[in-house]
């Protein structure tokens, strides 16, 4: 396994100066868009780690799959009714499906289910973003995980797109909080900062019948865990899945920050980070090493 982490990393460094770093933030922008970084976590609790896997950044979209384990772990199925379960064909932050869908998302993974996720958070937490960081020091088994107030702030003031989306949802009556409370809890869980060594920790529940690293009670049931990575195949890399379905062949989900979690259920999960961007927003070296990661390991799920 090192020794195939170590030749990923050297094999896919070429690729970088392909891709963007996201820049619709000045917090995100200033990313050296050099770095790269892979981790392993194995479901006895192994890491495996090479290049830049320990060092912090924004976590973004990845922080979509926790508040929708949130979301399932709170209300069940009763959330399905709010959201779809089908992959969108559009960007993550694309307004179109919605009218026409009567402000019901296509599914959690896009911008506007994760608002409709994080709407529902915010009616049941009393304090949504500090569940959120609960959660996910104990997930990865690091107290000092924390959100960037700077990344938060600077979303909030560029949020009029994301804003836009919660009011059209909000004149479907699919929206019930104070759009600005919960915009601020999404971004707050958005600005997650956490290492590859730490993601890879993090959704090991979901390689393991939803049962967290180190916990004596599982996060979720099986059939959940089945039904996220279910999701997490046909949504988690927006108008993109198809291709990274091919090219991977694992459940994964993609953040801005440039990184990317994959899940082999029953064995591992592997993290990459690499902040250059293709035209979808997923990471381009991050795919290209998720795509070599599987192809050596023999570890599709296809
Ligand atoms: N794809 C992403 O990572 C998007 C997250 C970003 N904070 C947004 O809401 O636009």
């Amino acid at each position: 396994m090192q020794s195939t982490l170590d030749d990923i990393i050297a094999e896919v460094k070429p690729l970088i100066g392909q891709g963007k770093v996201a820049d619709y933030i000045p917090a995100l922008a200033e990313v050296p868009a050099n770095r790269l970084g892979i981790a392993v976590c194995t479901v006895d609790g192994k890491v495996f780690k090479a290049g830049d896997a320990d060092e912090l950044f924004s976590i973004q979209s990845i922080s979509k799959v926790l508040s929708l384990t949130l979301a399932i772990n709170r209300v069940g199925d009763e959330l399905w009714e709010r959201v779809g379960k089908e992959p969108s064909g559009l960007s993550f932050n694309s307004l179109v499906q919605l009218e026409y869908e009567k402000g019901i998302p296509r599914n959690p993974f896009i911008n506007a289910g994760a608002l409709v996720v994080s709407d529902v958070l915010q009616s049941r937490l009393s304090a949504p973003k500090h569940r959120m960081l609960e959660l996910v020091r104990g997930l990865a088994d690091d107290p000092a995980v924390i959100s960037d107030k700077r990344v938060a702030r600077s979303e909030y003031q560029h949020s009029d797109r994301n804003a836009a989306i919660a009011y059209l949802m909000k004149s479907f009556g699919n929206f019930s909080n104070r759009v600005e409370d919960v915009l601020r809890s999404y971004f707050s869980y958005c600005a997650l900062k956490m290492s590859c060594v730490d993601l890879a920790k993090t959704f090991i529940y979901l390689a393991n019948q939803g049962r967290p690293l180190g916990w004596n009670k599982p996060l979720i049931t099986p059939k959940q865990t089945k039904q996220i990575n279910a999701l997490l195949v046909t949504c988690g890399l927006y108008d993109e899945a198809g291709d990274f379905a091919y090219r991977v062949g694992i459940p994964g989900k993609s953040g801005v920050g440039g990184g990317i979690i994959g899940v082999v259920p029953g064995e591992l999960t592997v993290c990459v980070w690499s902040p250059e961007l293709n035209k979808s927003g997923n990471s381009l070296a991050g795919t290209a090493a998720l795509e070599l990661f599987t192809s050596r390991l023999g570890r599709s799920i296809f």
